[in-house]
């Protein structure tokens, strides 16, 4: 045989089998997404999700204390505001009492070293469950949209956020933020994560039954970029890079892979985010729960994968699981 023929030699034991990957995960690439309602004392189970939960302020310390204590460095907030009244702009977003800015608060005083993001977005305050303003005849009115956005974005920043990621996908919202953020003093001392190339996946079931923020009627399919638009997606990654984004996300992740490459190619000095998103977690459970496969296992496989199309932060809601068991 030609010893060019010969490759096992490299990968015959565990150790060297560990180096033949471009990137281990660490903890540091974990960021853990949260959901946070406005009743202070709540926590409430996920049933789509398995053991997550909808947790109120007062419960944060009880929540994230033992992660943190295993190494948890990063998590992304979502406001569930069950209790508010709900208007065609996302009024509640912002509210200073409200889930999120309560919530930075909370955190940054229980756990300063904890990186906080929020995720910027209207489709969990608005009335009509969209991610931005409507026109007359109910379709998207980006330019007022984004402006809200970036409002919100501004706000949260004021609050302590260390981190600003909008997912609403209006056109010109990041150029809109970082000039915001830059005009308030944030641009400095606030990441803008851009959700650039999110699709309108079948993924999200699980996080809009969380969050209660599907949309009254339609659907996302003129803001959130179809399933098969490579060239869209890097076109967004392309004008986001150029209009200011600090960090470039993908989402969903496994079906995307080839755009996390993508994103990798066309943002090379980036750190390149993706979002294990609802639906992938709730499928990888349910895999696991027939029998198809070990779940750590499978875990670690979907999570090896998008590191080598080029991830470096995960958002994943399987963040507690692998602070387990990477001390493992
Ligand atoms: N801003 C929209 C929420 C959005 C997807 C959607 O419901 O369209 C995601 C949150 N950023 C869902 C995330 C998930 O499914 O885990
Ligand atoms: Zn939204």
């Amino acid at each position: 045989m030609d010893i060019s023929s010969v490759l096992q030699g490299g990968y015959h034991h565990p150790l060297a089998r560990k180096w033949q990957a471009q990137r281990q995960l660490t903890k540091s690439m974990l960021m853990y997404p949260i959901f946070i309602t406005d009743d202070p004392d709540a926590k409430v189970t996920i049933s789509s999700l398995p053991g997550q939960c909808r947790w109120g302020i007062n419960r944060l310390e009880e929540f994230l204390g033992p992660l943190v204590k295993k190494g948890l460095q990063s998590v992304i907030l979502f406001g569930v505001p069950l209790n508010c009244v709900k208007d065609g702009r996302g009024t509640p977003a912002d509210d200073p009492s409200g889930p999120v800015i309560q919530a930075i608060k909370k955190i940054r005083e229980l756990f300063p070293t904890v990186y906080i993001a929020c995720d910027v977005c209207l489709c969990e305050y608005t009335d009509h469950g969209h991610c931005g303003l409507l026109n007359n005849d109910g379709t998207i009115n980006n330019s007022p949209s984004a402006a809200r956005i970036a409002e919100v974005a501004i706000n949260y920043a004021k609050a302590g956020a260390h981190c600003v990621a909008p997912s609403d996908m209006m056109d010109g919202r990041i150029k809109l933020m970082k000039r915001g953020l830059i005009d308030a003093g944030f641009g400095n001392r606030c990441t803008l994560m851009s959700y650039s190339a999110k699709f309108a996946s079948s993924l999200y079931g699980p996080f809009r039954e969380a969050a209660g923020s599907a949309p009254s009627y339609g659907d996302r399919k003129c803001y959130q970029l179809p399933p098969a638009a490579k060239g869209l997606a890097r076109r967004a990654i392309q004008r986001d890079t150029a209009e200011g984004a600090d960090i470039i996300m993908v989402k969903p992740a496994l079906p995307y892979l080839d755009i996390i490459g993508d994103a990798a190619q066309l943002a090379p000095d980036h750190p390149i985010a993706c979002y294990q998103v609802s639906g992938e977690f709730a499928m990888i459970h349910a895999g696991a729960k027939a029998g198809v496969y070990d779940l750590r296992t499978m875990a670690f496989e979907t999570a090896d994968s998008m590191l080598r199309a080029g991830a470096t932060l995960i958002l994943t809601y399987f963040t507690p699981d692998f602070l387990d068991w990477l001390e493992a």
